[in-house]
């Protein structure tokens, strides 16, 4: 039998109110001998809570829903307490107290409602960027996903396949049967539309994933030794998160730093020197992970002479003021001196600039990566399929349905058979 569960689902005591949720099949019974009578379904009722004892623990709104139409998809009790520690912990001692009920672990509630199909993988996931979102941004892109609107996208692609594999089995069965030849007109129709939609689902893949939004843009600064990159991370994060000297190579691992600006996060590193030809084992291995995190950057501030090593850098003149280094040189995207506060504002506005290429619109649906690849793979299957053999086009329908049902994080085999079953009459 499946455990009851309960936790504290508002913010850490204290507070003026704790709310303590309780879910599974002892809820109801859990509740009743807390606070005597359940009230009526969904309505609120105040409660005197009493321990097994009978020594009153606290004056308590009680709220009952019935499973399975629930958060949780199970019997879920909400327990609205004076939000005081002992109070809490008082009444959360009394429920462990109770035969199969426990503590919840982090994300039960939510695991038993995706279990209980009450939402899917890529609504969970949403979810719990909703919890994250410290920006407005953040926020309304992670709604889109709880809302379903990613589900949906995904669902729609999932029912046009199965469509499709309907009509690709009938037509083998009917082929089979009949012992007649496939009609070439009709696969060829079946093979444009599998291409249709993997056009439809590599637009996806090309948006600007929404793990950007949450993560923050990786900025990386990068250049030889003693080039000022540290003095325009701390500028530009308005404090002393790398350590600044006029020894060369005093930056040796990747220093990072995070900052909100403009409802963006963003995540700096400042990286050791691009020394040419060191003998220092670690300098070496600084030079290593700096070359990594130049690969890994979203946008590249380039502090260096020579030309960089991405053409989407941003290449920057660093410590303008210091004489012989006037003038912008050719190529450089801005001068930067360390006295000169408009020119660090002017690198911040050439960032923000960058990023807005690199965050997702919005007015489109925002895809995480790993959703991304998913549709990447579908797409490559749909494409992949040979036209002149149609068993090969029912297995590639069935590898990019695939694809698709772990975004929603439902089974494959299921998929298929609502497919044939419910969606599609085969007439035969
Ligand atoms: N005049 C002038 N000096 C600067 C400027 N920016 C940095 N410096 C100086 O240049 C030296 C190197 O600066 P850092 O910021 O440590 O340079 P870095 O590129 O991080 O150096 P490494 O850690 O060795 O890779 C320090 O002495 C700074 O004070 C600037 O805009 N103008």
């Amino acid at each position: 039998m499946t455990d009851t569960i309960f936790a504290v689902s508002s913010g850490q005591p204290p507070a003026a109110i704790a709310v303590i949720r309780v879910s599974g099949p002892a809820a109801f019974a859990a509740a009743e001998r807390l606070g005597g009578r359940l009230p009526e379904a969904r309505r609120a009722s105040l409660r005197t809570l009493k321990d097994a004892s009978g020594a009153v623990l606290d004056s308590a709104l009680l709220l009952c829903f019935p499973g399975p139409a629930t958060a949780t998809g199970e019997d879920l009790v909400e327990l609205h307490c004076h939000g005081g520690r002992a109070v809490v912990a008082a009444v959360e001692r009394a429920l462990a107290e109770r035969p199969g009920v426990r503590r919840a672990e982090p994300g039960e509630f939510t695991r038993r409602a995706l279990l209980n199909g009450r939402i899917d993988l890529a609504e969970a996931e949403g979810l719990a960027d909703l919890l994250e979102a410290q920006t407005e941004r953040q926020r309304r892109a992670a709604i889109g996903a709880v809302e379903g609107r990613v589900s949906q996208a995904v669902r729609g692609w999932m029912d046009r396949l199965a469509m499709l594999s309907a009509m690709v089995e009938a037509m083998l069965d009917f082929a089979e049967e009949d012992d007649v030849p496939l009609d070439p007109a009709a696969v060829s129709r079946i093979k444009s539309d599998m291409h249709e939609l993997a056009i439809v689902m590599l637009e996806v893949v090309e948006r600007p994933p929404v793990d950007r939004l949450h993560d923050g843009i990786r900025v990386v600064l990068a250049g030889p030794p003693n080039s000022g990159k540290s003095t325009l991370l701390n500028l530009l994060v308005e404090r002393e998160a790398a350590i600044v000297s006029p020894i060369a190579g005093t930056t040796r691992d990747r220093i990072e730093a995070s900052v909100l600006r403009g409802g963006v996060a963003y995540v700096l590193t400042d990286t050791a020197g691009l020394a040419e030809d060191t003998d220092d084992v670690i300098e070496a291995i600084g030079v290593t992970r700096a070359q990594e995190a130049i690969l890994q950057a979203d946008i590249l501030l380039w502090m260096a002479d020579t030309p960089p090593p991405r053409g989407d850098a941003i290449w920057l003149h660093s410590r303008a003021d210091l004489p012989g280094r006037g003038g912008l040189p050719e190529g450089r995207r801005l001068a930067v001196r360390r006295d000169e506060v408009a020119s660090v504002a002017s690198v911040w506005d050439a960032i923000a600039d960058t990023a807005t290429a690199l965050l997702p619109r919005e007015d489109a649906i925002g895809f995480k990566r790993h959703q991304q690849e998913q549709c990447r793979r579908a797409a490559n299957a749909l494409i992949a399929a040979p036209t002149d053999d149609i068993l090969l086009m029912a297995e590639e329908l069935r590898v990019a349905r695939q694809a698709l049902a772990e975004v929603l994080g439902v089974s494959a085999t299921e998929t298929m058979l609502d497919a044939l079953f419910g969606r599609f009459c085969l007439g035969k």
